[in-house]
């Protein structure tokens, strides 16, 4: 009669209190062990002593098994590291698979130097962002009905982790597999990653430059498009130089080149006085005609055969600039001279004027040139085929200074209510009122008049707006004290000495 109840109350307390649930459990089982026989105990042994044998077994099996199924059952397709689409997939992962909430394994390091930030001013000791990075090898999921897998093959991992400007896409080599017979469905995901990159950088220019062993070209930066509209210079010169471009973009063009047995390339000279917008107009034509932008600085450049890898490498359409190509220029008679032993460039013209000309150029890119002293250069390297259009940029008109005005102020009128004609604020201020778009057009041609004519360079006149952007009606009284005072500088060297704020 008591068994009952003593095995209720047993599941009572069990149910209670888990901790001596536990310590039962485990005094059955040490009771079991004590009952054991010792023949029991040689068998187990034996067990144990067979496991490893039989894991490495069933691991050769797995193994084998996996070989087959790959063989028979999976596609793939390897991505080498350093290629513009490997960073597509991975940056579509990143975005699409992998959700950075459930990402628990990182690297981590000093944001330096990055996005073509001033390095030396990046290492002094000031406390800099940390750059966390995904660190993953393999991915599993579905997309469209097919399961993937994608690895990335990490062996040169530190190398690429010693780049200063590496952020962790794009640097390793990647396998792309899918269960099935066909790679299609491999190539459909490849096309989602290069939309979905589109789709990102439709507001950027992509531009490239050598890494930093000179192996491969790699994204640089992503700079913000600059409109056209806001790169003043001849408005007609403007307007011929993007029909040009538009012209030679054009599908038709390339064939009726190739028809005519005619190389398909494009060249422009960009000169002028320095700050005249030469890399600005660069970055404009980019975005306006969604061109990525591939940056060669020669003279960091080993050898002739170096430059002709790199222009071999170039996507067909994009744009090459070679800026400031009179810094690396070398007259044909020095050229002969360091032939004779006294060589100083690792680049030499022919191998300059080679690349443009074909050897290891690609069909349909556009090569621009910029320069300060146009009349340094070689008129081999300037004649046409290789130079197509001189665009000079110069000092700035009245009309473009009064276009820079109405762009500078102009650009927040919309978006601001208009405030009536007289406001005070709590403390009984009268608060400036917001100008319409009639009245900052008319300071901006009086602006104009004080400006002379072609005298300033535009970068000039910005370091202007730049100290009154607050108020239009100020930047206008303000200018031609500006102008006095630069006209009375004897040169670009002289600085303004501020003392305890004033000049
Ligand atoms: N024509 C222009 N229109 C508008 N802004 C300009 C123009 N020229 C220069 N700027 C401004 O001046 C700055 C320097 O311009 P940029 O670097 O394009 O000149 P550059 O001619 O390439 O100079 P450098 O020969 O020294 O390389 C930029 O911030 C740019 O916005």
């Amino acid at each position: 009669m008591s068994q009952p109840f003593h095995a209720a109350g047993a599941a009572c307390h069990t149910l209670h209190d888990p901790w001596t649930h536990g310590l039962g459990v485990m005094r059955a089982v040490i009771g079991r062990w004590l009952e054991l026989d010792i023949t029991h105990l040689g068998s187990i042994i034996t067990i144990a002593g067979a496991a490893p044998a039989a894991w490495r077994f069933v691991q050769h099996i797995g193994r084998h098994a996996y070989g087959w199924i790959r063989r028979f059952f999976i596609a793939s397709v390897t991505i080498p590291g350093g290629d513009p689409l490997n960073r597509n997939v991975v940056n579509w992962v990143l975005s699409n698979v992998i959700e950075p909430q459930n990402i628990r394994f990182l690297t981590a390091r000093t944001e330096v130097g990055r996005n073509g930030a001033d390095r030396a001013a990046a290492l002094k000791k000031t406390r800099r962002a940390v750059q966390y990075c995904p660190h993953w090898k393999t991915t599993w999921f579905w997309h469209q009905g097919n399961l993937f897998m994608i690895t990335r093959i990490l062996d040169g991992f530190s190398a690429s982790m010693g780049d200063p400007t590496y952020d962790g896409i794009g640097g390793e080599e990647l396998t792309i597999s899918c269960l099935g017979r066909s790679v299609e469905p491999i190539r459909r995901l490849m096309t989602t990653c290069r939309e979905f990159a589109d789709r990102q950088t439709q507001f950027f220019v992509i531009v490239y430059s050598r890494d930093r062993y000179g192996m491969s070209w790699k994204p640089k930066s992503r700079k913000p498009i600059r409109l056209l509209e806001t790169v003043h210079f001849d408005e007609q010169v403007k307007q011929e130089l993007l029909a040009d471009i538009k012209n030679y973009l054009d599908p038709k063009t390339q064939r009726r080149y190739q028809t005519r047995s005619m190389p398909y390339r494009r060249g422009y000279l960009f000169y002028g006085p320095p700050g005249t917008g030469k890399s600005s107009l660069s970055t404009a034509l980019a975005g306006e005609f969604g061109l990525d932008l591939y940056e060669v600085n020669i003279p960091s450049i080993a050898s002739d055969a170096d430059l002709e890898q790199m222009f071999l490498e170039v996507p067909p359409q994009c744009i090459v600039l070679l800026e400031d190509i009179d810094a690396v220029w070398v007259e044909r008679e020095t050229e002969k001279s360091e032939q004779n032993g006294n060589r100083r460039s690792n680049c030499t013209l022919s191998g300059l004027l080679n690349v443009l000309d074909g050897v290891g150029s690609q069909e349909g890119r556009i090569v621009i040139m910029t320069t300060n002293r146009p009349e340094q250069l070689d008129s081999a390297l300037v004649r046409p085929g290789r130079v197509d259009m001189k665009i000079f940029l110069s000092y700035i008109s009245q009309k473009s200074a009064e276009q820079m005005f109405v762009r500078m102020f102009a650009i927040d009128l919309d978006s601001q209510p208009r405030l009536p004609r007289k406001k005070k604020d709590l403390a009984g201020q009268e608060v400036p009122r917001q100008l319409d778009i009639h009245e900052v057009r008319s300071l901006a041609s009086k602006f104009a008049t004080e400006i002379p004519e072609d005298t300033f360079t535009p970068s000039q006149l910005q370091g202007f707006f730049q100290l009154h952007l607050d108020s239009a009606v100020d930047a206008a009284a303000c200018i031609s004290s500006w102008v006095e005072k630069e006209l009375s500088r004897k040169s670009d060297q002289d600085f303004e000495i501020v003392r305890n704020g004033k000049e």
